[in-house]
């Protein structure tokens, strides 16, 4: 992922690099100046070709130059990264398999969103004080070596032994960071659970209790412990960095000096050298641990995504397929198999094998848990099938068929989601359809749509239900299924459900499945099937007896 961004970026973050090292360079001519300017005498000034004074004020002003120049561009780049890796990441998750989605988990992706995209980022800010931190040491020590070779060569010792310290305290840092990433995707469902179950939590204070204090509190203190366990060995590393290098400066002066002639020349551009030198060390040594930070955050994200796999969803984003022509779907031993992991059993469902035609109004019944939202998924094609096939038209939809199959149908789901805007391609007289609908629904005094979109949505889960269905019907799909609609609506809705609009949509010759547990409305279904622990009911066994995979025909009307 990382590498990925940095290619995508490749340009400006050339351009940003090449600030931050001119940069690093001019800090060391800099430090070289103020040395020349501190021991030469008046003589030797004089001789200069080039007057030392404005030398210094050019260095000084190509220096604040590049910093600018440098630390604004990797700031560009941040932001750039950040968009670039949200985007990707939304990607991602508008094109994979619904099931695969439902895998990973919204808590995970949450966490990537946030937290891991803002992780890398911070990398781009950090990058250059690395780089330019990088090469006013390295000039320092160059410029160490110029002044005396034994104490370069002390140094480098010096610097390798840190070295080989930092990174083995790193290795078991970044185990602890990528501990803290795992707890914290956790933690991110958790956040989820505080908000979505509000309601719930204020209405029972020892769920509540326990909630907060084991469930959500440990989570928190699980992820500061780890980061704090992280962070800390940095620290410790970054303090014996410092500590090497004060003691290398204590020895070069103390002991190494020596007595030799120009001995106040070379202690002072030492001494010099040093204390400049402190400062881009200890930023290095803060900032390398941003890089590892980034890179335990962009392997989670490697790790989300490469869960996500892109394919034959892609068209889904890219490109508006035409919706095809509905004359008969068939599921013809169709199976989907659900894996929980907890408790290690199955959830089977089918073989299935159904037919459905434009004009019909389809009841699907059953107990909790029978399966029927499950069918429903493998029906619209959002579980395309694990066994047998799905026939559109009497041909078998193929693997890079399904975005197109998904296109002939509106669903309302029983945890339905409305969109603030009409998401689909604005038309002629939407507005005006949609208050028509409105009103048939009773909702014209609280909701109206305007410009594409609904005035409100601060209404009861009823009434946003209705919504829902003045969306599906807006979309004018060929099959229509809604997921227990009339559960949550008052007698008079549920009459005007079963009684207006199921009729209305069989006119209109659109196919409709509806899950309902609604057993007055039964007798106004075409056809009624119903499902019991993933296999369909044979129609005659209607009232009991063992469950097999039959196709079920029409039940006449009781
Ligand atoms: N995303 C999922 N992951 C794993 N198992 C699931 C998932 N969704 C449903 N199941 C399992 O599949 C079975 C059928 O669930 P489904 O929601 O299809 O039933 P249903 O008939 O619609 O139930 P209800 O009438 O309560 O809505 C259940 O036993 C459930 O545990």
């Amino acid at each position: 992922m990382l590498s990925y961004l940095i290619r995508r970026t490749r340009g400006l973050m050339t351009a940003a690099a090449l600030a931050s090292i001119l940069s690093g360079l001019f800090s060391v001519l800099l430090i070289a100046q103020i040395n020349v300017a501190l021991t030469s005498d008046a003589a030797s000034r004089a001789d200069s070709h080039v007057n030392p004074a404005w030398a210094f004020a050019g260095i000084a002003v190509a220096l604040m130059v590049c910093r600018m120049v440098s630390t604004a561009l990797f700031e560009r780049l941040g932001q750039r990264a950040l968009a670039e890796l949200r985007s990707f990441v939304a990607q991602c998750v508008a094109e994979t398999p619904f099931a695969q989605f439902e895998r990973v988990g919204s808590a995970r992706i949450q966490s990537a969103l946030t937290e891991h995209s803002n992780n890398v980022a911070v990398l781009f800010v950090s990058l250059p004080v690395i780089l330019t931190n990088t090469v006013i040491v390295v000039g320092c020590l160059g410029y160490l070596a110029m002044l005396s070779w034994q104490v370069f060569l002390f140094a480098l010792g010096v610097i390798g032994l840190g070295a080989v310290g930092y990174h083995l305290v790193h290795l078991r840092a970044i185990h602890y960071l990528q501990d803290a990433s795992s707890e914290q995707d956790r933690l991110f469902g958790h956040f989820r659970a505080l908000t979505d179950g509000a309601k719930e939590l204020r209405l029972h204070q020892r769920k509540s209790r326990v909630f907060m204090d084991q469930i959500l509190g440990e989570s928190v203190e699980g992820v500061r412990r780890l980061r704090t366990y992280g962070m800390s060995l940095f620290v410790i590393s970054t303090s014996w960095g410092q500590f090497l290098m004060y003691a290398f400066i204590g020895l070069v002066l103390f002991v190494l000096a020596g007595d030799g002639p120009n001995q106040t020349q070379v202690m002072t551009g030492f001494a010099l050298v040093f204390v400049f030198m402190v400062t881009p060390l200890e930023g290095l040594l803060i900032n390398i641990p941003r890089i590892n930070m980034a890179r335990v955050a962009a392997s989670r994200i490697d790790d989300i995504t490469r869960e996500m796999p892109q394919g034959q969803e892609r068209q889904a984003t890219t490109q508006t397929t035409q919706v095809p022509a509905l004359q008969r779907l068939e599921l013809r031993d169709v199976t989907h198999q659900y894996y929980h992991e907890q408790s290690d059993d199955f959830f089977e469902l089918g073989p299935i094998n159904l037919s459905f035609t434009p004009g019909e109004v389809v009841f699907l019944v059953g107990g909790n848990g029978s399966g029927k939202t499950t069918l429903a998924k493998v029906v619209v094609g959002l579980y395309p099938p694990e066994g047998g096939e799905v026939l559109l038209n009497g041909e078998r939809v193929e693997a890079d068929g399904w975005d197109a199959y998904r296109q002939l149908f509106s669903v309302v789901f029983s945890d339905f989601h409305l969109f603030e805007r009409l998401l689909e391609a604005p038309r002629e007289g939407l507005d005006e359809e949609g208050n028509r609908l409105l009103a048939k629904l009773h909702l014209q005094h609280k909701v109206r749509v305007e410009n594409g979109a609904f005035t409100t949505q601060a209404l009861s889960q009823g009434q946003r239900k209705r919504l829902a269905l003045v969306v599906s019907y807006l979309e004018d799909r060929p099959f229509l299924v809604f997921d227990e609609w009339a559960a949550d609506q008052d007698p008079l809705f549920k009459e005007v459900f079963y009684c207006e609009v199921l009729p209305e949509l069989k006119r209109m010759g659109k196919a409709v499945l509806v899950i309902t547990h609604d057993d007055r409305y039964f007798h106004l279904a075409d056809r009624l099937v119903r499902l019991e622990s993933g296999k369909l009911l044979a129609p005659e066994q209607l009232d009991g007896e063992q469950p097999t995979s039959v196709e079920v025909e029409a039940i006449e009307p009781s």
